[in-house]
């Protein structure tokens, strides 16, 4: 029997290692993008419906698209078209993730109801096939579906499961407002004329494969920080308050203009936290851990 209504949990990521080679005749960049799923995420819940429709709720519900424009009314509408069915579906967003933030919400919610859909239509698709769809939605939306921790190549689709061997403690600063992901990659070209070929960096890998958060601290790095400092100064100074407030290593979290904090244990990061928030630098300071499963169906 389909069910009546299916509610998919996605987290959101940050990149613990963004390198980014020249752009392409595309327009993309080939990547190396260490991606690491973080407990915050993103429900999805797909009912039945007379045609398709969004809504979603939460604290920046109002700067979500609620048209098909939204990545989870372009999921419902491809997994539809391949199955030769309408994508007719109320599809409800409880969002957690900053929106427009560098954490990947709107690649979660198209990966989150492109799962939620597959369930509820019994279009049993196989996972490689649900990925091949998260790459035609967008470069970050197959880490989403799959979680955990992966190296991305080519634009970032190409995904290679990693070994995490530890749990990461982070705090993430939400900033006001976005930042344009295009804008960033363009400032990126501006700054950056020879970027070299990306590769990914070995102690990184080893750092997350052996949970060692002071080695991963001395290996993070994100080649888009440049840019996001370039069109957004003032993160300097949220930056400069979590490394003074004990964080092990400080970071844009991809695109920005969220920015990342590890620290060493849930104490610090706490810590860290509230020296965030304290000093105004930014609009609220979140506290999580990684890393966090992929898409996941919730029991009904
Ligand atoms: C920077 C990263 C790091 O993980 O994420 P965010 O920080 O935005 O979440 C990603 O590369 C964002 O991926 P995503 O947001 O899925 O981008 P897409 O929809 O595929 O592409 C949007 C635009 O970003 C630029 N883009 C994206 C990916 C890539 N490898 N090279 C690019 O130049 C292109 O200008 C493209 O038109
Ligand atoms: N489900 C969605 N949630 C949030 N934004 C979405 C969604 N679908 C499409 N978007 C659009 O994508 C842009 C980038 O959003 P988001 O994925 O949150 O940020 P980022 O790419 O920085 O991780 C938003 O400004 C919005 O216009």
């Amino acid at each position: 029997m389909t069910p009546r209504t299916v509610t998919v949990r996605v987290p959101a990521k940050v990149n613990a290692q963004l390198a980014v080679g020249p752009a392409r005749q595309d327009g993309f960049h080939d990547l190396a993008n260490v991606f690491l799923a973080v407990a915050l995420y993103d429900t999805v819940t797909v009912t039945p419906a007379d045609e398709l429709r969004i809504t979603c709720t939460g604290p920046d519900a109002d700067q979500v698209p609620l048209d098909r424009t939204n990545l989870a009314a372009r999921a419902a509408e491809l997994l539809a078209a391949r199955h030769g069915i309408e994508p007719d579906v109320h599809i409800h967003i409880d969002k957690d993730i900053p929106v427009a933030g560098g954490m990947a919400g709107g690649s979660a919610d198209g990966a989150g109801a492109l799962l939620a859909c597959d369930a509820l239509w019994g279009t049993g698709a196989e996972q490689s096939q649900l990925l091949d769809i998260c790459a035609e939605l967008g470069s970050d939306v197959p880490f989403s579906l799959l979680g955990g921790a992966a190296l991305g190549t080519g634009r970032g689709e190409k995904l290679t499961p990693l070994e995490v061997g530890g749990t990461f403690h982070w705090v993430f600063a939400v900033a006001d407002g976005g930042l344009s992901t295009p804008a960033v990659y363009r400032e990126f070209d501006r700054l950056t004329p020879d970027a070299p070929e990306p590769v990914a960096s070995p102690p990184l890998l080893d750092a997350l494969r052996t949970g060692d958060a002071k080695a991963l601290a001395a290996a993070l790095t994100n080649d888009l920080q440049p840019a996001a400092l370039s069109l957004r100064p003032s993160l300097a100074d949220t930056l400069e308050t979590g490394r003074q407030a004990g964080a092990l290593a400080t970071l844009v979290s991809g695109s920005g203009p969220t920015t990342a904090f590890l620290c060493a244990d849930p104490e610090s990061a706490d810590k860290v936290a509230a020296a965030l928030i304290a000093s105004g630098t930014c609009r609220t300071a979140r506290v999580t851990s990684s890393p966090a499963q992929g898409a996941t169906i919730l029991p009904a």
